[in-house]
């Protein structure tokens, strides 16, 4: 209507007769320009097949790997379709950044997770917490949390912060439990050792020194020694069994078609079902039980500590967020105390790519305890370390850096839902697309991290000796826990646990190959395996680097 009155106007004024005409030709020919329906403008990728799309040139493993070569060739943002669901993944640092970080609001939903979500009822803790747009107005603690809000998020996200965010983890409180969680783990190992001197795979024992802490900082929970019958430990290990499960990517049809959650449970082929209902009600006892024993507990906790906080007005909603809070602890840092061949856990990774690291560049170790040594003193008069003596250990701080960095434990991040149609560069993000950060093809960018697969903490220092002046883009240890509003909560927590173990790893043992029966070094097998990336089990040896003194 504006363009056609816009237009008459044009003609009435015209000079001459021909000049009418041209303006008229140009109107209509730009009319007939809109009415086709213009070519959507998706990000680039490999050519699929005809209805098919890309679903068959999909690895099953390592997605990652694949995706950084495709960006190789199709540039940093890249699209592709799988079973019919179009998925774009972001290779640059540049593009998470623009996307997660400047125009967060839009990508701050996650996709639809049927199985694990909705039926096992994950979606009511923070990792798979849907935002779907504010329907009233919900501002106090005096209103139920809807588990699709805005609202809920927040107060989820907000309820973390208070718990585990950085300043909570500068805690007296805190640190005690991490230096207690350090012990346990120094203790593990020696007596691991002593039992296999030639090597072992120390795996369990950071797998149940990892878990056993975040029992201890969200319940004030002490694993007892005979861990096999405890009660709280066997709830925690279902109910995250079910998580695990019901979280594998295309492990249950459900996820591709929700509308089979309306399926009679009677139809074959409904199994899965029934599977719900168990996962489920795992759920509902880790979300109900242990916050029982939780309360009048001596030993001062997560959950303990937000029900102090909590009004006695409002106590009832309160204490329904902090369940849900609870039990995203697990969840987010993948709380596994026994075998588990599902899913890895990423501090127990990031343990056990350190471990792998030390066998394979000897010389960096060497590095970090002469540091080490001159701060804290020589062995025979060396206090234990504590994690106010970080900023003296440059050198330590950058092998911690360098490990969230080689081999990051969540190569792929979460998925990130658009919830409307967004334009970045001239390519659309159409709303509902699931969007991936490949965090691995960042932390691998060989302009920012020169010759990526070696493991070198000295591409963070100064020559002398500081640690350089880095921004968040080139930083691995803010990389590595993803972008914008989802970014891990769990962020400061799990980089002052890892520094903490690593550092007095380094003061008492050196991490050796393992010997076979005649007295050689075995080499470690270096690949990595799972959706968490970790290494593939390998033995090593930690060595006393003087007898008596590591028993802290
Ligand atoms: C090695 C350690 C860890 C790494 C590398 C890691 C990494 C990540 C990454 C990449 C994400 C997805 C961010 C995104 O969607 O863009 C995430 C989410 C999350 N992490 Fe961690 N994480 C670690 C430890 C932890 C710990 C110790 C906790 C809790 C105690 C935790 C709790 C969570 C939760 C609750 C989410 C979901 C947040 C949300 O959806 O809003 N993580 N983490």
């Amino acid at each position: 209507m504006k363009t056609c009155l816009v237009l008459s106007y044009t003609i009435q004024f015209a000079h001459t007769h021909a000049t009418a005409i041209a303006l008229l030709l140009a109107f209509v020919a730009a009319s007939a320009a809109a009415a086709v329906p213009r070519r959507r403008t998706y990000p680039p990728g490999p050519r699929g097949l005809p209805l098919l799309g890309n679903t068959f040139q999909l690895p099953s493993s390592k997605h990652w790997l694949t995706y950084q070569k495709w960006a190789m060739s199709h540039g940093g943002v890249i699209s592709f379709t799988s079973m019919g669901e179009r998925l774009v993944v972001l290779n640059t640092a540049r593009a998470v950044c623009d996307l997660f970080e400047s125009r967060g609001a839009i990508y701050a939903d996650r996709p639809v997770a049927t199985m694990v979500g909705e039926l096992v009822g994950w979606n009511k803790g923070l990792g798979y917490a849907r935002l779907t747009p504010e329907t009233s107005n919900i501002s106090s603690v005096n209103e139920l949390y809807p588990v699709h809000s805005h609202a809920r998020f927040r107060v989820l996200r907000r309820l973390f912060q208070d718990v585990i965010g950085p300043s909570a983890c500068q805690l007296s409180d805190h640190i005690e439990r991490l230096e207690r969680a350090r012990d346990d783990l120094l203790g593990r190992i020696t007596e691991k050792s002593h039992r296999e001197p030639n090597g072992c795979n120390f795996s369990e024992s950071v797998r149940q020194s990892t878990s056993a802490f975040i029992l201890l900082l969200t319940y004030g929970y002490k694993v007892p020694q005979d861990s096999e019958d405890d009660e709280l430990v066997r709830i925690v290990e279902d109910a995250m069994d079910g998580f695990s499960r019901a979280s594998e990517p295309d492990a249950f049809l459900v996820d591709r078609w929700p509308i089979l959650r309306y399926a009679p449970p009677w139809l074959p082929g409904t199994g899965f079902l029934r599977e719900a209902s168990r996962m489920h009600s795992d759920r509902e006892k880790l979300y109900n039980v242990p916050i029982e024993l939780a309360v009048g507990k001596a030993i001062p906790s997560m959950v303990s500590s937000l029900l102090a906080a909590a009004s006695a007005q409002t106590i009832e909603q309160e204490e329904e967020l902090i369940k849900a809070v609870g039990a995203s602890l697990y969840s987010g840092s993948g709380f596994r105390y026994f075998e588990c061949t599902h899913r890895a856990l990423q501090t127990h990774s990031a343990l056990m790519s350190f471990l792998l690291a030390m066998l394979l560049y000897p010389e960096v170790q060497t590095r970090a305890q002469v540091q080490l040594d001159s701060v804290l003193g020589s062995l025979e008069i060396a206090r234990p370390l504590s994690l106010q003596d970080r900023e003296h250990l440059p050198y330590v701080e950058a092998l911690v850096k360098e490990v969230w960095r080689w081999n990051p434990s969540v190569p792929l991040g979460m998925a990130h839902r658009v919830t409307q149609d967004d334009i970045y560069d001239g390519m659309l993000l159409e709303k509902g697309t699931t969007v991936y950060a490949n965090l691995w093809a960042i932390l691998h960018d060989e302009n920012i991290f020169p010759d990526p697969f070696s493991f070198s903490p000295e591409r963070y220092i100064s020559a002398d000796g500081k640690l350089k002046q880095i921004d968040r883009m080139e930083d691995p240890s803010l990389i590595a826990f993803g972008f914008g509003r989802r970014i891990c909560p769990g962020l400061h927590l799990a980089d002052g646990s890892l520094f903490l173990y690593i550092a007095s790893l380094l003061q008492f043992f050196v991490v050796k190959k393992a010997l076979d029966e005649a007295g050689n070094e075995l080499e470690p097998d270096v690949d990595y395996e799972g959706f968490i990336s970790q290494p593939k089990p390998f033995k090593c040896r930690l060595v006393p680097r003087l007898r008596g003194v590591f028993a802290i």
